[in-house]
Parts: C-alpha cells; sequence; structure tokens
C-alpha cells in the first residue's frame, strides 16, 4: 500500500505542519513531520489548559481504541532549546490514509513556552530512525518503521515548497513531483539521522568541498559547516555576522546568489531568494540568512531552506538506507 497527505507550511516557511488521525473516532491533530527526531508525541488531555490553550489536543480517554502503556515515560529538549515530556499510549494512527493499529503515542503532560505560543503545532510525528526515539525504558518504533512492511516500496518522500501547500508520499515514488532523475546518496544511520555527504558545493561559480549533514524536515534553515557559510556570505555585498542575532545578516534588498549542492552526481540549486530568508522583524530593512553556521549544534543541517528546493526520497531497506535528491 501507499498514502499521501498534503503539508502546509506556517508563516515564513518555519515549519510544515501535517494532519494526522490519532484513534477511534479520529482525532486529527496537526503534526509537524521531523526527520531529525524519532518521536510522536502529542498536545494531550494531560497537557495542563495553560500549556495548550489554542492547540488540538489527543484524548486518549476518548478513543475506544487507547491502551496505557504502563510505566513508559518520555522527555525531550530540541536544539532550539523548546523541550515536551509525559507518558505513552499505543493507539490507531493513521496518515494520508495509511494506519497503524499500535502506534506508540507519546502524550504531553507538559510542554515549553516554545510550544505552548505554536498553536497551529499539535505535536510531532519523528521520521529519524527508531534508535534515537526517547521513551524509557523501551524505545518505540516511528511511524514509518512500522508501517514499512506494508509499503509497496520501503520509503518516505517530501516535496516542501515555498509558502505552497506539499506533500509527504509514503511507499511510493509519485514521478509528477520531480523533473529529471533521482539522485541518490549511502544514509549513514549510526547516529539514527539521515545523514549523508553532498560532494560538493558552488557559490557563483566558486566550487567549495564535500559536506557531510543530515537532512532534516524539522529543522527551518540549512546550518551548514561555518567556512560554508562564510564563503556563502563572502559573495553577499554588506553582508556582516551579527553577534545579537547570532548569524549573517544583510540588507533585505540585496540580491542573494543561488547556493548549488551535487549530491549522487546530480546538482540541487537553493534559489538566492530562499536565502534572504526574513526581515528580523517585520518591516526591517536588515533581513536573516537561511544559510547560517552550524557552530554549537554538532551536526551539519540541510534544513527546510534546501529541502524545499528538491523532491527528496527518504528509502530504508533494511540493510540500506539511502536518500535520493530531484528537482522539481
Ligand atoms: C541534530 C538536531 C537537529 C534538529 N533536531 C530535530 N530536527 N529534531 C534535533 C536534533
Ligand atoms: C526540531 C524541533 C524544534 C522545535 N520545534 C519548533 N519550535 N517548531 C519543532 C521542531
Amino acid at each position: 500500500e501507499s498514502g499521501s497527505v498534503v503539508t502546509t507550511p506556517e508563516v515564513l516557511d518555519q515549519a510544515w505542519l501535517t494532519p494526522v488521525q490519532i484513534g477511534t473516532p479520529g482525532q486529527t491533530l496537526n503534526l509537524d513531520f521531523d526527520s531529525g527526531s524519532s518521536d510522536l508525541w502529542v498536545f494531550s488531555s494531560s497537557t495542563p489548559a495553560s500549556q495548550s490553550r489554542g492547540h488540538s489536543v489527543f484524548s486518549p480517554g476518548k478513543s475506544s481504541t487507547a491502551k496505557e502503556s504502563p510505566g513508559y515515560t518520555w522527555s525531550i529538549t530540541y536544539g532550539d532549546g523548546s523541550s515536551s515530556s509525559g507518558t505513552v499510549y499505543t493507539d490507531v494512527v493513521d496518515v494520508g490514509g495509511l494506519s497503524f493499529p499500535s502506534q506508540a503515542v507519546e502524550t504531553a503532560n507538559r510542554v515549553s513556552p516554545e510550544f505552548t505560543q505554536e498553536t497551529n503545532l499539535d505535536g510531532l510525528l519523528g521520521l529519524g530512525f527508531s534508535t534515537i526515539n526517547a521513551v524509557k525504558p523501551t524505545a518505540q518504533n516511528t511511524f514509518f518503521d512500522n508501517i514499512k512492511s506494508d509499503l509497496n516500496q520501503p520509503l518516505w518522500t517530501v516535496d516542501l515548497k515555498h509558502q505552497e501547500p506539499g506533500t509527504y508520499n509514503f511507499g511510493n515514488i509519485n514521478s509528477s513531483l520531480h523533473t529529471g532523475e533521482i539522485h541518490y546518496a549511502i544514509v549513514n544511520t549510526r547516529r539514527g539521522f539521515w545523514t549523508f555527504t553532498a560532494t560538493s558545493y558552488s557559490v557563483g561559480g566558486a566550487i567549495g568541498g564535500s559536506i557531510t549533514g543530515i537532512a532534516d524536515t524539522g529543522t527551518t534553515l540549512a546550518l551548514l559547516p561555518t567556512a560554508v557559510a562564510k564563503a556563502y556570505y563572502s559573495k553577499v555585498p554588506d553582508a556582516l555576522y551579527d553577534n545579537s542575532q547570532g548569524g549573517y545578516v544583510f540588507p533585505c534588498a540585496a540580491s542573494l546568489p543561488d547556493f548549488t549542492f551535487t549530491v549522487g552526481g546530480g546538482e540541487i540549486t537553493i534559489p538566492g531568494n530562499y536565502i534572504n530568508y526574513a526581515p528580523l522583524t517585520p518591516g526591517s530593512k536588515t533581513c536573516f540568512g537561511g544559510i547560517q553556521g552550524n557552530t554549537g549544534i554538532g551536526e551539519v543541517i540541510f534544513g527546510d531552506v534546501a529541502l524545499k528546493s528538491a523532491f527528496v526520497v527518504f528509502e530504508n531497506s533494511g540493510d540500506t538506507a539511502r536518500i535520493g535528491w530531484a528537482k522539481k
């Protein structure tokens, strides 16, 4: 079988949210599909009302198929300092018509203010490798790992679009979503992420070396090696590193060069206008870059700024994981 579901960008393409049905009858929550983590967690009836105001919540008590997983707990802190924690149920989860009857659904007993404030987001659906699932004492499978054996092909694809709805597919490659060939690179799964190597990059004709990083639908920007970010902004007139903003800024009127990287022998280009990410504050004439250095993050991250420039295939055949990139 295969399934397809529409995903919708938040303001400024900060994240994309995708409707998921949980329980019987189905309760629809809008989740952030995140290939940089491996937990399906949701705002729930156990989340204090002061923290869940404005969100849809999962109420296991209203689901005839919800089963508590006694003694299981989880707690996650994300790179941006946001966090959540709680307990665990299993229940039916349906994504784009694909249904798994006993998916671990991690219900939040608390969430940090960042999540409370993001009222369109009702939780996360992890698409990283199950080895880094945060449930104690026993790690749980991601939705993809649970349904993978039922899929026509052991893969999911993502087509994110700038300020337009896009799609997540599970189990098949919809060739109408990309142009030209899909170029594949081997994924190293050792740290639980979709880690791959781009063999080279170029900015305005200047060629750079290889970049190894993770494909991460849950991170907004492209957080590249500091030398790469420096090389990029050396081509942007009046760009500078602003310590108070923690990144490269430039005049919003600047015309930014494209950033092209080669993966699996094919070229992907991030258009300059995607790298002109956003004004520092609404109306400001100074803009913040969509490419930044990865200092202090511990990983190089090809986030949404890179992913929305391509059609991307995440395949895990069991013994080999691959990532495919195509133009669209
Ligand atoms: C390495 C980090 C990348 C950003 N994260 C994420 N998408 N969940 C956290 C892990
Ligand atoms: C990687 C995670 C970081 C925190 N999130 C957020 N603020 N939207 C969710 C994704």
